[in-house]
């Protein structure tokens, strides 16, 4: 089958190096000139485990291939997916000028039935919208071209994303109309070959909301457990204990209940703040949503508010490490990253920071270009000589059995604040270290 897929970051990337693997003809398309010449020389622009390899391979063997002329995109197929960001508006609600821009790219070109599937995360009535757009084009150019628009929300993670789409478990699909059903059940079939019922059919609006209802679930088990948290901290509970104690009934589970620093990334802040938009704009005022969102904005801060009490306030003319910048392990994604809030926030009370990450440092001087306030350096253990304190803000593999001896002489004071509670406080306190984590007792024993 041929495929065009609009937007080559991490969605889009993603779909089409995978869906040309399993044989198809892919063209990628993408309005930003350097990404697709970059992607045409081998330089992807993203970092996720395995897919320079996917990428290299379907270039090689023809199947893949990326451009920014969109003539060549809607001639290139029938099935057209749209991958283009959704970026939050300023008043939370999603930015649809991007679905609309390619909407329009297709209106504009297509002489040939199409069927559009809209994988970016949009607004319940996104498909009407594109549905419009499409329909006003062809009568502006006098054309009655048959098309369907339908619903086909991306539930990958970023740093898993390959194995999340190779083995989805579920696709849920958006639509009534019998062709693309036919379309969809034929290009996915690889990807459900043991369980053709992952297919999961509904209307189009029922679909534009499961993606919201989905991240929105799984960002309310966040804050539910980060409020949880600080509560523990608070009457000297251990929140690991009780997650293990919750997550052993089944209605309940472990996945997506471990407490830490605040839920980053591009998609829980702004899908959750996305639904509280649509709601509002519907009349309805999403009260548990607004909180997950505003406990997930007090969570970034927490590490902050630790480590002033460890300073009595005042941290000016200090140094600390930081390790871990990314939102989450196995991406360079920094994107309301929690990470950026700490440094900020040592920043703006004097202090500066010596930073490690394994891949997102390049990404990180973006943001920060001042060497002085951010220094990034090469290891782990390099970052904490002669620092004040050191901070974890990512769950990287690499964090998590550090030389405790070698970690605690080079600290100035062996004071270790962590985000995602990696160690046993009791061992810490052993160590000589006072270890002061998320929602755990018995770390405030200083040697
Ligand atoms: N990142 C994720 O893990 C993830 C997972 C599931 C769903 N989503 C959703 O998928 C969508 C895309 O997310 P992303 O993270 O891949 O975004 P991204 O910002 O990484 O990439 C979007 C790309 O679209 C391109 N683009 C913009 N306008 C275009 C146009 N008119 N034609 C062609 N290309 C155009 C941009 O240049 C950019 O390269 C969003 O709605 C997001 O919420 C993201
Ligand atoms: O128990 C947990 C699990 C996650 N997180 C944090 O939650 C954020 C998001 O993590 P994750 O969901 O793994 O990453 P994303 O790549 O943002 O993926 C989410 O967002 C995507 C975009 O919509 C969806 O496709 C995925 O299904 C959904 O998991 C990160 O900051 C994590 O540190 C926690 O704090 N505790």
């Amino acid at each position: 089958m041929k495929v065009t897929i609009y937007g080559s970051g991490y969605v889009g990337l993603v779909t089409g190096a995978l869906i040309a693997d399993v044989g198809n003809e892919v063209l990628c398309v993408d309005v930003d000139e350097k990404k697709v010449a970059n992607l045409k020389k081998g330089i992807i622009p993203i970092f996720e485990p395995g897919l320079d390899d996917v990428i290299k391979r379907n270039v090689e063997a023809d199947r893949l291939d990326f451009t920014t002329d969109m003539d060549r995109a809607v001639a290139h197929s029938e099935v057209q997916f749209i991958a283009v960001g959704t970026p939050p508006g300023e008043d939370g609600s999603a930015d649809m000028q991007y679905v609309a821009a390619v909407a329009k790219t297709i209106a504009d070109r297509m002489t040939e039935s199409k069927v559009v599937v809209n994988k970016s995360t949009v607004p319940v009535g996104t498909g009407d919208m594109v549905e419009k757009v499409i329909a006003d084009g062809l009568a502006a150019r006098g054309q009655s071209i048959s098309y369907a628009v339908i619903s086909n929300p991306e539930f990958l993670k970023e740093g898993a994303a390959i194995e999340d789409f190779m083995k989805p478990d579920r696709i849920v699909i958006g639509t009534d109309n019998e062709q693309a059903m036919e379309v969809m059940r034929e290009l996915y079939a690889p990807f459900c070959r043991n369980r053709r019922d992952r297919l999961i059919f509904m209307s189009r609006k029922s679909s534009e909301l499961t993606k919201y209802a989905a991240n929105s679930l799984l960002a309310t088990k966040i804050s539910f457990m980060n409020e949880l948290s600080n509560i523990a901290d608070r009457l000297g509970a251990d929140i690991e204990d009780v997650r293990v104690g919750i997550g052993s009934d089944p209605r309940i589970g472990y996945h997506f209940i471990y407490p830490g620093c605040g839920y980053g990334g591009s998609c829980f802040p702004k899908d959750v703040k996305a639904l509280i938009a649509t709601a509002r704009e519907n009349n309805y005022d999403a009260k548990l949503l607004s909180a997950v969102d505003s406990v997930n904005d007090s969570q970034k801060h927490v590490l902050f508010e630790k480590l002033m009490k460890h300073f009595d306030n005042d941290i000016k003319g200090k140094k600390f490490a930081v390790w871990g910048l990314s939102f989450k392990p196995n991406t360079d994604d920094l994107r309301e990253a929690p990470s950026r809030v700490l440094i900020e926030s040592i920043f703006e009370h004097g202090g500066t920071v010596r930073a490690y990450d394994p891949v997102a440092m390049k990404e990180m001087r973006h943001f920060y270009p001042d060497e002085k306030r951010l220094e990034l350096v090469g290891t782990a253990q390099d970052t904490v000589d002669g620092t004040d304190a050191l901070l974890i803000n990512t769950e990287w593999r690499e964090f998590r059995s550090p030389n405790l001896e070698a970690l605690k002489s080079s600290l100035k004071r062996p004071l270790v604040i962590d985000g995602r509670n990696l160690y046993d406080p009791a061992q810490m306190v052993e160590h000589g270290f006072t270890y002061d984590c998320i929602g755990r007792p018995g770390k405030h024993a200083e040697s």
